[in-house]
């Protein structure tokens, strides 16, 4: 039976009434929550309470009450739900820092991604996005039906140099496609409803794994076979180049060197070693989906909204000239406000982590006289954000203009543009949005200058996408089919390319 919560004679915030026992599962569609919470935004208001099983879950749908309760009240909404934590254990993957308690553990993690990728220091990863750019056309130009697959590579080949300084190869390689098997489970199980069901029944996780409806522990024996391979095998290839001294610079070797220039005792640099592993091990799992998943959302958009295709190539003929006398470069980043807009319209139009990493509040609250529960699971709805049509007008329009007057190339001064609810909120806010931002223009600036990206035959969908398919879990993307035509020959494409090497 439910137990009668003591709310200090407070209201909770409204809601849809629950069902008993079961809570709000009536009318959610458990692969993408985020529209059933965007119509109770709409009849409910900014801030919404509901209840799966025994889990109270609050859903944040405006900027303005985000920003009030996860940055302003940031020491109170900087946890994650316990209950999502223990599916993590589960799956063997509890290291990962985007879901670490707020605790010293998660603030050592966030310090060594933040020496990494800080705004400072994302520039010098600049060659190594140029570079996966260029092989990201050339894969494209050699099997573009597969694009979704060159999109992954792309990603997470970023992030392995980044982290690791680890050469995946430039198709097909092994340790992408283990990383990508690893990512498909957790982007699927790792989620506050999963978690919420779990917590209620815990039998689930004792399901003998041949049972028909057993794939949660398929999934996660699965997962627990993998995670050792991911997490040791870039981590010991480290060492190895440090021992032998011809390691470059990584997110890691530059992590173990600044050890070594403390003087602390051997437990010290055991926890210290650990924290490195975990969060190198966490990074891709961070980066690689987002990334992808936020370029296939730009295609899209180039197949959907063709004349919005024909004005960005029309901005980088104008740099690189029509001819293609050269590939894009970062200079030219500054003399194309329109890409800069079309990254942001893209980011906004579809946010690929529709409902953020979830957080959760260590105290009872009181916002705006109403009372929000200890042990939350609180939920900031970018989907609903991105939809704010006093902001946003025609939202479920591609409109790049909408940012032309606002986008700035550098960091602005108060550190938020006008999409930063695409990464979050707080103290937890994406550590890799700058890098995420460079590798997005490297991918969409090479994309726009080689090919024309164009509606496969007989796919019937309109401008507002509605009745595309999407990936459900964490983050999001769609599944469509599309074509990419070269705008010049394959040669000279192959031959810029080797002469910016
Ligand atoms: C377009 C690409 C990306 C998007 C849309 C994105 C979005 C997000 C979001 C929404 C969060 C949750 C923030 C919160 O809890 O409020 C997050 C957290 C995080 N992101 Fe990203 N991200 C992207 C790329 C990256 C990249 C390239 C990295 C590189 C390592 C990265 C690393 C992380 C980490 C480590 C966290 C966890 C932060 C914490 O819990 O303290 N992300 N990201």
């Amino acid at each position: 039976l439910q137990k009668k919560r003591d709310t200090k004679g407070l209201p909770l915030p409204p809601g849809p009434p629950p069902l008993p026992f079961v809570g709000n599962v009536v009318g959610i569609d458990t692969d993408h929550p985020w529209l059933a919470y965007s119509r109770w935004g709409a009849e409910y208001g900014e801030l919404v309470y509901s209840r799966l099983f025994s889990q109270d879950i609050v859903i944040i749908n405006s900027e303005r009450v985000a920003h009030d309760l996860l940055d302003r009240r940031s020491h109170n909404y900087s946890t994650r739900p316990p209950g999502l934590m223990h599916v993590l254990d589960f799956f063997g993957t509890e290291f990962a820092s985007i879901f670490l308690p707020y605790s010293d553990r998660w603030r050592l993690h966030r310090r060594i991604f933040h020496q990494a990728f800080r705004l400072e220091a994302a520039p010098s990863f600049r060659p190594i996005q140029m570079r996966n750019a260029h092989n990201l056309i050339l894969n494209l130009l050699a099997s573009s039906e597969v694009y979704g697959s060159h999109l992954h590579t792309f990603s997470t080949s970023i992030i392995m140099s980044i982290v690791y300084d680890y050469s995946t190869a430039p198709l097909n390689d092994p340790f992408v496609a283990l990383v990508e098997r690893s990512l498909e489970i957790s982007v699927r199980e790792l989620r506050p409803e999963v978690a919420a069901v779990v917590s209620e029944f815990p039998i689930l996780e004792k399901l003998p794994p041949w049972l028909p409806g057993a794939s949660f522990v398929r999934g996660a024996i699965l997962q627990r076979t993998l995670v050792p391979m991911i997490v040791d095998t870039p981590f010991e290839h480290v060492k190895k180049n440090m021992a032998a001294g011809t390691a470059a610079p990584s997110m890691v070797s530059d992590a173990l060197r600044r050890i070594s220039e403390k003087a602390i005792n051997e437990e010290e640099v055991a926890v210290l070693e650990k924290a490195i592993k975990e969060a190198s091990a966490s990074g891709y799992a961070a980066a690689s989906e987002t990334t992808t998943s936020t370029l296939y959302v730009f295609l899209l958009a180039m197949v959907l909204y063709p004349e919005v295709q024909a004005r960005a190539q029309a901005e980088i003929d104008s740099v690189i000239g029509e001819a293609i006398e050269r590939l894009p470069d970062w200079d030219d980043r500054a003399s194309m406000p329109y890409i800069n807009a079309v990254i942001q319209e893209t980011l906004r139009w579809f946010p690929v982590v529709p409902l953020g990493i979830p957080h959760a509040t260590v105290n009872d609250d009181v916002y705006e006289g109403l009372y929000i529960p200890k042990g939350a699971t609180v939920m900031a709805n970018t989907w609903s954000m991105a939809r704010n049509p006093e902001k946003y007008p025609n939202p479920t329009k591609f409109m790049p203009e909408r940012h032309m007057s606002k986008v700035a190339v550098e960091e602005p001064p108060n550190g938020r543009d006008d999409i930063s609810f695409a990464f979050g909120f707080g103290r937890r806010v994406c550590v890799g949005r700058h890098v995420a931002d460079a590798s997005l223009f490297a991918a969409v600036v090479n994309i726009l200058a080689v090919f024309r990206v164009e509606r496969a035959q007989g796919w019937n969908i309109g401008p507002d996408a509605e009745g595309v398919k999407w990936t459900g879990g964490v983050t999001t993307h769609p599944v469509f089919p599309c074509i990419f035509t070269p705008r010049h020959s394959k040669e000279r494409v192959s031959q810029l390319i080797k002469a910016q090497r």
